[in-house]
């Protein structure tokens, strides 16, 4: 009698927790920690999520200092991803769910500073790892189609096939991929990534890319119009859009565990080069915009890339479905950066995206 009445004290207790652990899940939106907030992407990404979860449910998170207007909408906090206390601190002060990882050192500016590419994206994703296995959370963690190398066939690249790249951030973002599958299959962390291809924003400038002249060539077409690139004009890459580039990010993030047969997908949405991105803004912008092409080590970077990626297991898994094509982006980025450029007061960008721009 007494066992019984244990036992079933113990089956409603048990049965208490599940019920409260479902009206738990889903009484209140996740918390989410975005690393590097401040970069090109982080900025878009912390708005968007806080539409959907909520201000105070998105904490934000860099090593930069934020404009003021980055600091409205809910918490900033300093968070270096290669100190793991102080990331462990933020997870439990704000009882933190989900990571979205978006510090990193990106493929020119690695090549610039191997050493400090090499921190940050292989020692700052170890930490983000442990504290995503730590503390039970899902780790969304983008890698890119610089992934791939020289040896990579270059047209419809499939998600599984040869990755030897030649450049820090390939390898760091290689050994990202490894490193979050194995510790999904033997810690069960709830790992997700995505190869996204060239970024274009008109919200934040882009951070060191090999792919960042798709972003600097609308800001010297309406300031200048002119352009010095520093790919030659037929480097054929992948490129998104940011609007894609975002929702695409969230169907990933909120994808339920179960419809994902990979940890790591292809994202592809179109591909151009400097000179059809050229003809773009002058059939809608202006005929007299004037390119000049004097490539860099940055040329070395893209020639190992791929064309074209395949990316039908994004697709059919969780429904990613790109709609800007090279047109769309170009009319986008010259409709938004427009009003920008034309600021009575002379004043063009914010301060930290007019310095960031100036570097
Ligand atoms: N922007 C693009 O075209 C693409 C981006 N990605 C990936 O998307 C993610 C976000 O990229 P972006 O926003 O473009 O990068 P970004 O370079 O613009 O921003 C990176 C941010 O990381 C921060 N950071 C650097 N060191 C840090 C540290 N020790 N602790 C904390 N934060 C630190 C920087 O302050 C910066 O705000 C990265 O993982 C990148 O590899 C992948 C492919 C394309
Ligand atoms: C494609 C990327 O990962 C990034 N934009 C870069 O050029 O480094």
């Amino acid at each position: 009698m007494v066992i019984q009445r244990t036992a079933l004290r113990t089956m409603a207790h048990v049965h208490a927790h599940a019920v409260a652990r479902r009206l738990y899940s889903t009484a209140r939106p996740p918390r989410v920690l975005v690393t590097g907030s401040l970069g090109q992407l982080g900025t878009t990404m912390v708005n968007t999520l806080r539409t959907k979860f909520g201000g105070e449910n998105v904490v934000a998170s860099d090593i930069k200092k934020p404009a003021p207007e980055q600091r409205s909408g809910g918490p900033f906090v300093y968070a270096d991803v290669l100190n793991y206390r102080a990331l462990e601190q933020i997870v439990v002060d704000y009882g933190i769910d989900w990571v979205v990882h978006f510090s990193a050192v990106l493929s020119a500016a690695g090549e610039r500073n191997p050493a400090l590419g090499l921190s940050v994206n292989i020692d700052g994703f170890r930490n983000i790892l442990d504290v995503a296995k730590n503390h039970g959370l899902r780790l969304l963690s983008p890698s890119t189609m610089g992934a791939f190398g020289p040896s990579t066939p270059k047209d419809d690249t499939p998600d599984l096939t040869v990755m030897r790249p030649n450049t820090i951030y390939g390898i760091s973002k290689v050994h990202m991929e490894l490193l979050g599958e194995y510790y999904a299959e033997k810690y069960g962390v709830d790992f997700r990534s995505l190869r996204y291809p060239g970024i274009i924003s008109a919200d934040s400038p882009p951070g060191g890319g090999t792919t960042d002249y798709a972003v600097d060539i609308f800001h010297a077409a309406l300031k200048n119009n002119r352009y010095t690139c520093f790919l030659k004009h037929d480097a054929l890459l992948p490129m998104a859009f940011i609007d894609d580039c975002i929702v695409g990010t969230m169907q990933l993030l909120e994808a339920p565990r179960d419809v994902l047969t990979q940890r790591v997908y292809n994202v592809h949405a179109c591909s151009f080069s400097p000179a059809q991105m050229a003809d773009e803004i002058r059939r809608l912008h202006s005929p007299e915009f004037a390119i000049e092409y004097c490539p860099d080590f940055r040329q070395a970077i893209a020639d190992t890339w791929p064309r074209t990626m395949a990316d039908h297991a994004a697709r059919s898994d969780w429904g990613w479905n790109p709609v800007f094509g090279t047109a769309d982006i170009a009319r986008a980025m010259l409709d938004k950066l427009r009003p920008v450029y034309a600021a009575p007061n002379g004043r063009t960008l914010s301060a930290p995206v007019e310095a960031a721009l100036a570097q």
